[in-house]
């Protein structure tokens, strides 16, 4: 069994039915809905018109519509509290996502140029780069642009100025408008380079007309209009293309013309703004960038407070629209806005949602070097607006050069914010690098924008007081939108309950899905099931090659398949407006969990449905993965000897060999990385982490003698000392060597491959080690040991609890709730939304039941004979509960424990219990003395 939720740690039983099972009583059923093609009849508006403004605006995200008289919801919440209007579900409403123009018209409508009269603060201004058409799509996308490219040669399919790819192709009419859209980030995320046969060719201009390079744009789009090209002649085409060309200028002047206007309004307005952040100026802005009437509860008083300079707290639940709260500040502000965020799916969806007015950038750890160059160059041009940066690039020295000497931050975003909490359900201990007091020292930043949508009261205390954000600047809405129907029921056989369910009124009807699983073989195997019954979905996991997952992701947004079953790595930040169910296959492991990935159902504020089948194996399979990343004392103090294993190192690069570490302490490779990332931003700062590399080189000589070369090269003479040669071969550690001449093993690995271009060698590097600088070496190993190991149980207990918390909440409703208060059937809404805000306000602060054996009248006898029969290995007590819970260590692989008799065979009894258990065991056993 493997620890990550995402992983494919276990096996989903395939076995027929035991129970014959009793489908939860169906909720009233709304109307049927149709398919997504067949509804194409307008509808009025969800919102009240805008008002006229002087220039025609192009209408925002097409309106989700009303049916004439919707059915009674049968939920009686009250909606006061929400920030949108709840529409039930209907069959027959449009759907913009088939249809490629309003799907466009779902990106914002305007644009800017190059002629801000924004003064540049080391200028990132609203100003655009010149288009690259064919360039605005990433490798990660490149799958959707292929099957465009493929279905139409000549197609050339413009994209959005932030897009990444995989994004509805603008129509023309909104592409004139667009005078900028040269945003582009690429992401090497597949590892491969994508050509560009035109790069640095085609250029638009700032206010949309073309260069001279993109007359082939407009030759090919000839071509395609009138069916001709196929074998023609190119000198006929060039002589067609006068005409063409000439036709499209006049175009593009006149709507250069308008373009200018707009831009010019919008950068009035955002000057307004500056000048007086008053209700009625950012109202303007909103209107002319976005096409919204009104700002949602909590926005305004974020944006005002962030204008005015002041850093904020904001919990707004899912969908609610925080990003608007960081995207119109950055239009206002003088200087640059830094969005930190935990996932790089989840930047690339906010740099796409980035309306085009806000030039926007991307720095993280999975582009190239020459992307991450790439992306600086714009950032010291002052071409970028908003940069989407991930906590490991923050503090990088390079990006810190750049920016504390060229720029001025105007704002830093912390966006899912509870990460920066070890008391949240996400803590990333790279978020501990956003501690306000690193913001002030490296980048000068007095202003932080925290957001999430999940956090109980003890995280935010903890984001807060990170961050230095007065209790005062607490923006907080109810973190529940009241749109969303909740149902659950307990299920003996998941699978045919699950079809039992998707069969029935409303899941039935519902054409958009997203149903959440927690191992990847069970989204593989629950897709082919739903497939076999005639409907229609996919599986999306981390196991799935990037390319195929977006082509997945890309068909699930337009509608082409209707089920996505997922685990957790789909969904956030997925801002599709009409997936109208969720459904839990799996219990998910807290409240916070729940909450985000139900988020995904009813974004347009239609009522939507979100189940919860859950089972007591799951739950126990869950709650023993708790433990699988728990640390002893013994261990992290064997750790920190390794770590710091030269007692006079201070300075000194060392690096620590993933693999073998993980094996000789037992621990996981996060739980490494945790450990070393505490050791940097913990209270003392004892190391500094480097990038991750391979570490030990194998190096051949091929042109110049080793001795004459080490005299005109100082790395080749210290290769030569610090090596072992072996059969002409030299053997060493590259941050060895890069220590004894005073450079880093980066510079080192650079001019070994100087050397390599040059004929000189030839050379291999394995062993990918954590790479790290000593800053100061711990007096007292011991206590610093008890303190981390102290830490993490209490982060592990703390996991656990969640859970708890979770699957009480689901039996409550399942099995406790007495249907008083608006409860019926397998439909919950008002308990769980009860216990979900009590949880988050932690109004109950009592102990958690749990569901746990305390004790075993065969535990101790089995533990015994686990023991004898493995005399000849060495375990503790925490090896032994996790073989008894059927959790694979590196020590203890489930490809050699999981065959003993005894694995996962106490999963039911508590994880603590087997350890003391053990424990007793071991003292008793002669010959062990690993405690
Ligand atoms: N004032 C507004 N009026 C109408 N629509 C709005 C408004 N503000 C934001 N929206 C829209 O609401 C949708 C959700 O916004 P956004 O993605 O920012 O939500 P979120 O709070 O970040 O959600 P999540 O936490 O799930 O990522 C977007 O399509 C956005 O354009």
């Amino acid at each position: 069994m493997e620890s990550d939720s995402d992983s494919d740690g276990s096996h989903v039983s395939a076995t027929p039915p035991r129970d014959p099972y009793q489908p939860p009583p169906p909720p009233p059923s709304p109307p049927p809905r149709q398919s997504t093609t067949s509804s194409k009849k307008s509808k009025p508006s969800l919102k009240p018109k805008r008002p006229p403004i002087p220039i025609p605006i192009p209408n925002p995200k097409p309106k989700p519509s009303l049916s004439p008289s919707p059915p009674s919801s049968p939920t009686p919440s009250p909606l006061s509290t929400l920030p949108f209007q709840i529409l039930r579900r209907t069959s027959d409403h449009h759907h913009h996502h088939d249809d490629p123009i309003s799907a466009a018209q779902t990106l914002p409508a305007r644009h800017f140029s190059n002629s801000a009269s924004f003064s540049k603060l080391n200028k990132p201004s609203l100003n655009f780069e010149p288009l690259e058409p064919s360039t605005t799509v990433t490798d990660h996308f490149q799958s959707n642009s292929e099957a465009t490219n493929s279905a139409n040669s000549h197609k050339v399919v413009k994209r959005h100025s932030n897009l990444i790819g995989s994004n509805p192709p603008l129509p023309p009419a909104k592409l004139r408008k667009c005078g900028n859209e040269g945003n582009f980030v690429k992401l090497n995320l597949n590892g491969k380079r994508r050509k560009f046969a035109n790069k640095g060719k085609t250029r638009r201009n700032i206010y949309g007309s073309y260069s001279s390079g993109s007359r082939k744009f407009h030759r090919k789009k000839k071509r395609k209009v009138e069916g001709e090209g196929e074998g023609e002649d190119e000198k006929n085409v060039r002589e067609e293309d006068g005409l063409v060309v000439e036709t499209e200028q006049q175009k593009q002047k006149q709507e250069s013309g308008r373009a200018k206007l707009d831009c010019q309004l919008i950068e009035e307005a955002a000057l307004a703004a500056r000048n007086e952040a008053s209700d009625e100026n950012l109202l303007k802005l909103l209107n002319l960038v976005y096409g919204y009437d009104s700002f949602r509860d909590g926005q305004l008083e974020a944006i005002k407070m962030v204008l005015a300079g002041e850093s904020a707290m904001l919990v707004l639940p899912t969908g609610a629209g925080k990003s608007l709260c960081y995207q119109l500040p950055a239009m206002v502000l003088p200087g640059l806005t830094l969005v930190v965020s935990p996932l790089v799916a989840l930047m690339i969806d906010q740099l796409r949602q980035l309306p085009p007015v806000i030039p926007g950038g991307l720095l993280c750890s999975s582009q190239t070097l020459e992307e991450v160059s790439e992306t600086l160059r714009k950032l010291q041009e002052g071409t970028i607006k908003v940069l989407f940066v991930s906590p490991e690039r923050f503090l990088n020295a390079e990006f810190l050069s750049v920016v504390s000497t060229n720029l001025s931050i105007s704002l830093v975003v912390v966006d899912e914010a509870h990460c920066v909490s070890e008391w949240s359900h996400n803590f990333r201990p790279s978020f501990m690098r956003l501690r306000a007091s690193m913001l002030r020292d490296r980048l000068n930043v007095g202003c932080i924008l925290a957001m999430t949508a999940t956090a109980t009261v003890t995280t935010l205390n903890a984001v807060m007081s990170a961050l230095a954000i007065p209790q005062t600047n607490l923006i907080q809405k109810e973190q529940l939108r009241e749109n969303l129907q909740l149902s659950v029921s307990l299920s003996g056989n998941r699978m045919k309950d699950l079809l039992t369910l998707m069969k029935s009124s409303p899941f039935k009807e519902v054409k958009s899905i997203i149903l959440y699983c927690k191992f990847q073989s069970e989204t593989d195997l629950i897709s082919r099931y739903l497939c076999d019954n005639n409907i229609s979905a996919k599986s999306y996991h981390s196991g799935i090659p990037a390319k195929n997952r977006s082509r997945t992701q890309e068909l699930f947004c337009s509608n082409k398949i209707r089920v996505i079953v997922a685990t957790v790595a789909f969904g956030m930040g997925l801002d599709k407006q009409d997936v109208g169910a969720v459904i839990h296959y799996s219990l998910p492991e807290s409240l916070e969990e729940y909450v985000q990935e139900i988020g995904r159902a009813g974004r347009d504020g239609r009522l939507s449905y979100c189940h919860l089948l859950f089972d007591d194996d799951t739950y126990f399979k869950l709650r023993s993965l708790m433990h699988s990343e728990g640390v002893d004392e013994h261990a992290v103090n064997k750790f920190l000897n390794q770590v710091f294993n030269d007692k006079n190192s201070h300075g000194k690069i060392c690096s620590l060999v993933k693999d073998s570490a993980s094996r000789m302490f037992d621990m996981k490779e996060e739980v490494m990385l945790t450990l070393l990332t505490n050791l940097e931003l913990g209270e003392v700062q004892y190391l500094r982490l480097l990038p991750q590399l391979n570490v030990t080189c194998t190096l051949n000589f091929h042109k110049t003698s080793p001795v004459l070369l080490a005299e005109i090269n100082r790395v080749v003479a210290a290769i030569l000392k610090k090596s072992e040669a072996k059969q002409g071969q030299y053997l060493f550690d590259i941050p060895t060597v890069a220590n004894s001449i005073g450079i880093t093993a980066i510079d080192l690995s650079n001019q070994l491959q100087n050397l390599k271009f040059k004929g000189e060698i030839t050379y291999e590097v394995k062993d990918m080690a954590f790479c790290y600088k000593i800053m100061k070496v711990p007096g007292d190993f011991c206590s610093l040991s008890a303190h981390l190991t102290k830490w993490l149980s209490e982060v592990e207990t703390c996991k656990v609890r969640k859970l708890d918390t979770m699957f009480n909440a689901a039996v409550f409703a399942a099995n406790v709730c007495e249907k008083k208060h608006g409860c019926f059937g397998s439909q919950h809404t008002p308990c769980l939304q009860k216990k979900i805000l009590g949880y988050f306000n932690e109004d109950d602060n009592s102990d958690i039941s749990n569901k746990m054996g305390q004790i075993s009248r065969f535990l101790q006898a089995d533990i015994k004979v686990f023991l004898q029969s493995n005399s000849h290995v060495k375990f503790n007590p925490r090896a032994v509960a996790r073989i008894m819970h059927g959790i694979a260590s590196p020590s203890y692989p489930s490809m050699i424990w999981s065959k003993t008799h005894f694995w996962g065979r106490y999963t039911q009894i508590d994880f603590q219990v087997i350890m003391e258990a053990a424990k007793a065991e071991l003292m008793n056993y002669v010959g062990k003395e690993s405690l």
